[in-house]
């Protein structure tokens, strides 16, 4: 997939918001094996952990893009990969024009400032010997920014942007609920008015009467500043609310990417069938029924891929070819500009019923089989 055009497909720009169409991170080929190494003294390299192995996407100025897949699949390796939390095994990161893929983080400030990211757990990502202000005011000071009303009126306005009363200034991080402390992260993350933030499952640690709030306060924010996100998460209904494109990742690779209607309502891979049929999802006039797969297993292991397509190994309508041949990440006849799918043979593009279940997991059958004894 070329990263140097536009992803075809995405939606126009609402108002306020940069034109569409304008990269703004190009992600290309990326790369990350951490080595695995054995010994006490010479710590020989035995093998590598696949975690991320080639992924291309881009973020247009201003757009979402939600990355979702199992655990274990590489997302937060991705995200930290783009932030250069991490320094990637191969592959490129273009960030607003700039090649930053080993640029070292001492000599990106500018990419830096830009470039931000909201971590999982708001209770370890904020130093709890640091007041709120201090939290919030650091990115303006190590970044030599001067606002014109001073660093502490500028924090309080952040904190009022979040929804957090700005005379919790003074405040230390463990007199705030878990909602609470992630809208000060957030708060830190806006202090340099970023262009892109990459998010990664932010509100999966927090009580779920609590998700939408801060899930609505990031939308609200997007909006308002026409930031760029990349949305890292498990949860494929946030991801739905939150993100105009999805990509689905498996074992270390994108297998479908696509605009959120198309994805969720005409997905071609069967992992992505997969996925969404585990979603509970209200179904007002009970007539249509939704696609069941219940699938084996875990997801192998990331230091030694199956061949040809990775997903194989659970997959109802693997067979020889997927064996030997990785299907490529393309567009596939019958599905629309920017939905592209890694898959020798795809899924007709619907989630409704079919004739039979798809139960790959033995203990699965087995419960159900038992239950229909019972019942
Ligand atoms: N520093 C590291 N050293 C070795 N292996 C790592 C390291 N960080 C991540 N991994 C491995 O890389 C793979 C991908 O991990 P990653 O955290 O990116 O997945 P994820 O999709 O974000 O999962 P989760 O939703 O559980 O966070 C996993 O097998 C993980 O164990």
């Amino acid at each position: 997939m070329s990263t140097t055009q536009p992803l075809p497909g995405q939606q126009s720009a609402p108002a306020g918001q940069p034109p569409a169409g304008e990269n703004l991170l190009e992600v290309s080929g990326l790369r990350k094996h951490f080595p695995i190494r054995h010994g006490i003294v010479f710590q020989r390299q035995i093998g590598a952990v696949h975690a991320v192995d080639g992924v291309d996407f881009t973020v247009g100025a201003g757009r979402t893009l939600g990355l979702v897949g199992e655990s274990g699949c590489g997302k937060s390796t991705t995200g930290r990969l783009v932030t250069r939390l991490l320094e990637p095994t191969a592959g490129t990161v273009v960030f607003d024009g700039e090649d930053i893929t080993h640029t070292p983080v001492t000599r990106m400030k500018e990419a830096r400032r830009n470039l931000q990211m909201i971590f999982q757990d708001p209770y370890s990502s904020l130093n709890p010997r640091h007041t709120v202000g201090t939290i919030v005011e650091t990115p303006m000071r190590l970044n030599g920014i001067n606002p014109p009303q001073g660093h502490k009126r500028r924090a309080q306005e952040l904190l009022e942007t979040v929804g957090l009363n700005p005379e919790h200034y003074n405040r230390y991080p463990n007199e705030f609920s878990g909602g609470q402390r992630q809208r000060i992260g957030i708060a830190r993350a806006l202090a340099l008015k970023p262009k892109l933030i990459v998010a990664d499952e932010p509100v999966s640690a927090l009580d779920v009467s609590i998700q939408a709030q801060v899930v609505n306060l990031l939308q609200d924010l997007q909006r308002e500043f026409g930031i760029a996100f990349v949305f890292i998460a498990h949860d494929l209904a946030v991801v739905r609310h939150f993100c105009e494109r999805v990509a689905v990742m498996y074992l270390g690779k994108i297998v479908e990417i696509a605009d959120r209607q198309t994805l969720y309502t005409r997905p071609r891979h069967p992992y992505t069938h997969a996925l969404l049929s585990a979603v509970p999802e209200a179904d007002p006039d009970g007539i249509r029924r939704r696609e069941r797969i219940r699938l084996a297993g875990d997801v192998p292991s990331p230091v030694d891929p199956p061949s040809g397509c990775r997903f194989r190994t659970r997959c109802w309508k693997a067979r020889e070819r997927c064996v030997t041949e990785e299907p490529p990440l393309v567009r596939l006849g019958g599905s629309p500009d920017g939905h592209l799918t890694a898959c020798h043979f795809p899924e007709e593009p619907t989630i409704e019923a079919r004739e039979e279940d798809i139960v790959l997991d033995p203990a699965v059958t087995g419960r159900e089989e038992t239950a229909a004894g019972t019942a």
